[in-house]
């Protein structure tokens, strides 16, 4: 069984070339972690005292205003931060979705990076044999899969790496939000796909600043704030108290449709 677990952590950056006459302007700003100045190096504070305990089947929203630690706390979940102070432990492969560009070879062809991108993802290379004809397709880049990435645009990028992403099976999926540039009907059927993707992986952590996704795919959150864990709890009760209002009150009809009346009711993010 996957899980994670932190206790007491928290991940300082220590900056080593930061003009030191400007910090306490920046001290005040609202976003971002706690910058501390007392030593020589200042140092950004940017998760503070965390403690979290998930399990297979958990499927976490991650929200916070802009610098609130979220991808930092991703870090920390995935084992690519160990903790400043405190310790972690998590059981299970981890699929870190961190940026969609990662991994890929601008040199190489589309084919090439589709299985490069699987082998960094945890995939074998027999596997993602089996999955290239289908990823293929989904992308519809058609000839463009032959030619080298560099000639591609941002959203065929976009398109090559959700198809490969969303071919994985992972034991604990990490998921940041960076899935925008496509357009609307490829997210359309990339939605489909990604909600499968969920449901196939034992731990879901996703940060995300969309209520649609958020909705769609978890049913638990987590409210980070200056770096701190500020509320744990069910998707709506979290994203109510975050917002100021029921997000479920203001879903588009599209999503209210998928997600079925009867799980909008539960506030249960559509399970
Ligand atoms: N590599 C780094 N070096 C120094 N400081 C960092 C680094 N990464 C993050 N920080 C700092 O840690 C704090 C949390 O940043 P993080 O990227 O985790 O926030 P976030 O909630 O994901 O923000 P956003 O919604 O804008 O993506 C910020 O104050 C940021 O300046």
């Amino acid at each position: 069984m996957v899980s994670i677990d932190v206790w007491n952590a928290s991940v300082d950056f220590p900056i080593f070339d930061a003009k030191s006459r400007s910090l306490k302007k920046l001290a005040l700003g609202k976003v971002g972690g706690k910058i501390g100045s007392e030593g020589k190096v200042p140092i950004i504070e940017a998760l503070h005292d965390i403690t979290i305990s998930l399990r297979h089947g958990d499927r976490v929203g991650l929200v916070g205003h802009n610098g609130a630690g979220k991808s930092t706390l991703l870090r920390l979940l995935s084992g690519i931060y160990e903790p400043t102070r405190g310790s972690s432990r998590i059981v299970g492969k981890v699929a870190p979705v961190f940026d969609l560009g990662v991994g890929m070879d601008p040199e190489i062809s589309g084919y090439e990076n589709i299985m490069i991108r699987g082998l960094f993802l945890g995939m074998g290379r027999k596997e993602m044999e089996k999955r290239v004809d289908d990823i293929a397709e989904f992308t519809e880049l058609g000839d463009y899969l032959s030619m080298p990435l560099r000639t591609y645009s941002t959203g065929m990028r976009v398109r090559l790496a959700l198809g490969v992403v969303t071919s994985i099976n992972p034991e604990i999926l990490l998921l940041d939000e960076g899935i925008g540039a496509v357009d609307a009907a490829f997210m359309a059927k990339a939605r489909d796909r990604l909600k499968d993707l969920v449901k196939r992986s034992g731990l879901l952590v996703f940060a995300s600043h969309s209520d649609e996704f958020l909705v769609e795919f978890c049913d638990s959150a987590i409210w980070m704030d200056e770096g701190r864990v500020k509320m744990h709890g069910g998707l709506r009760e979290v994203l109510t108290t975050y917002k100021g209002r029921d997000p479920f009150e203001h879903l588009s009809e599209e999503t209210l449709a998928r997600l079925g009346q009867s799980n909008v009711m539960s506030g249960n993010g559509g399970e």
